[in-house]
Order: C-alpha cells, then sequence, then structure tokens
C-alpha cells in the first residue's frame, strides 16, 4: 500500500472488568507486555509512519522506556489519556499529522497485519472503515427488567473490532462535534456516523480479540502459540 497512515493506539484504561491490580494492557502475554504485542504489531508495518501511544499519565515514562527498550521506531509521541476512551483518541490524534489514520485498541494485541492492510484498503476506497466480524450468536434487546423486547435480524449484525480507519482532518472534526455535543459514543465509528459520513465494514479474523475479562487471557495466549507454531511450519497467518 503506497499510503502512509499515522496510527493511534489507545491504551489508558483502567481494564476494571480484568480485576487485576496492574492495568490489564501491561500484563504479561507470553513472554511480553500486551500492549508490546499491539505495538510491535503496528510498528513493523510498512504503509505506518507514525504511532501515538496514549497511556495513563503514571505509565509515560515506563511506556517512554519501551521505545528503545524494544526499538519502536514508528512511536513518535507518548502521551496522557482521559477518562473516557474518546478523549483519550482524541487527545492521541493531536499528536498525529498523518492525511489518514487508524485508531486501535491497545488491548487487541491479535489483529493480524493483513487484517489492518484490509481495514485501511477499504477506508481508501470508502473514506471510512471498521474492522469487524458477523456475529455467530442471536443477539437480543432486553429490558431493565430483563425481558426480551426485540430480535433484531441476525444477518444484519456485526461486531466491530478495531482498527478503524478515517482521515485525520475529519475524525478530529468528529470528535470535537462530539465534544460540543455532549456525546460519547464507545468507538470512533460512532462519533463519525453521527455526522453522516458512511463507514464501510471490512471483515476481520474472529482471532482480533479485545483482552476484557479474566478468561480472555488464557484465550489469548492460546491463539498466540497457535499462530506461532503456525508461522514456524510455515502454515500461514491464524
Ligand atoms: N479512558 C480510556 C478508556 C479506555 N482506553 C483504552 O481503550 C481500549 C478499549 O477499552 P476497554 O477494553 O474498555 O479498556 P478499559 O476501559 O481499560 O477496560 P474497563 O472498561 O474494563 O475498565 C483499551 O486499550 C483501553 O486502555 C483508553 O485509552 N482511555
Ligand atoms: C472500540 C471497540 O473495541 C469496538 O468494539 C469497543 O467499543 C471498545 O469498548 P470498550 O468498552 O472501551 O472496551
Amino acid at each position: 500500500m503506497e499510503q502512509k497512515w499515522g496510527v493511534v493506539i489507545v491504551a489508558a484504561g483502567r481494564g476494571s472488568r480484568m480485576g487485576t491490580k496492574e492495568s490489564k494492557q501491561y500484563l504479561r502475554l507470553a513472554d511480553k507486555p500486551i500492549l508490546v504485542h499491539t505495538l510491535e504489531l503496528f510498528d513493523r508495518l510498512s504503509f505506518v509512519e507514525e504511532i501515538a501511544l496514549v497511556v495513563g499519565e503514571g505509565d509515560i515514562v515506563r511506556c517512554q522506556s519501551w521505545v528503545s527498550e524494544y526499538g519502536l521506531r514508528k512511536v513518535s509521541a507518548v502521551l496522557g489519556g482521559g477518562a473516557e476512551r474518546q478523549h483519550s483518541v482524541k487527545l492521541g490524534l493531536t499528536a498525529l499529522r498523518s492525511e489518514w489514520v487508524m485508531v486501535h485498541d491497545g488491548v487487541r494485541p491479535l489483529v493480524t497485519e493483513a487484517a489492518v492492510a484490509n481495514c485501511c484498503r477499504a477506508a481508501l476506497a470508502s473514506g471510512a472503515a471498521v474492522l469487524a466480524v458477523p456475529v455467530k450468536d442471536t443477539i437480543k434487546q432486553v429490558d431493565a427488567g430483563g425481558v426480551i423486547v426485540s430480535t433484531p435480524d441476525r444477518r444484519s449484525l456485526w461486531a466491530i473490532q478495531t482498527p478503524q480507519a478515517f482521515r485525520r482532518v475529519m475524525l478530529l472534526e468528529a470528535h470535537a462535534r462530539a465534544a460540543a455535543e455532549g456525546f460519547l459514543g464507545t468507538d470512533d465509528a460512532m462519533v463519525v456516523e453521527r455526522m453522516g459520513v458512511p463507514v464501510s465494514v471490512a471483515e476481520g479474523d474472529y482471532t482480533n480479540i479485545k483482552i476484557t475479562t479474566p478468561e480472555d487471557l488464557p484465550y489469548a495466549e492460546f491463539l498466540l502459540a497457535q499462530r506461532r507454531s503456525s508461522a514456524l511450519t510455515g502454515r500461514g497467518e491464524t
């Protein structure tokens, strides 16, 4: 891909659902912290030119030391995040200059290079794109009393992942408008959609899990071991 990209890696969360003292992005996955796996993946992509890493204020020094420790040549900024993921993204965007940018969760270390490239190509073709996978379970809307309200047609439901890819100026405008209007979304596509901008879906992999709750850790260990074994035997990416 000729187009060069900036990346915001968001890792300023507390990881409360993981229930560990250490924020989950710093827990070890095999031989290194989860966040390092994620940073190394984007740092080795030929079409990535700059990475802004957004972390907790107290973690800035530790993460800055990783730049030399792990040779993360494209990490151009390590900065403090905000109270919500959306705030952290907005802060990260201010540290980038690339025309096109991706936003990725620091706790999604298993995204594949091929899937990232697919997301970027989809964004270049349509203006904005997110990685996603079709849901496998039946999803139902349930009211506060635990009663089922509706069952949307599963054929139209996708589980949305990251990276999510946009023109930087457009995403900055969307975040500024969301902030001005007090809107808080759970992903970046939401602040773009609400401006009436179409966002396309690039199909990704079910292995691009967001490490969120305790059972995700052993699963991530399994997936990483499987991928490393495939790489050794040449059976391709999983
Ligand atoms: N204020 C925040 C909140 C979240 N994130 C990041 O956004 C990604 C996805 O968020 P999530 O999985 O919800 O992480 P946490 O908010 O840390 O988890 P929890 O909701 O369980 O506290 C994570 O890499 C997280 O570090 C962030 O940069 N800034
Ligand atoms: C951005 C995201 O990963 C897309 O599925 C998800 O919305 C993040 O949610 P979280 O509650 O901040 O983990």
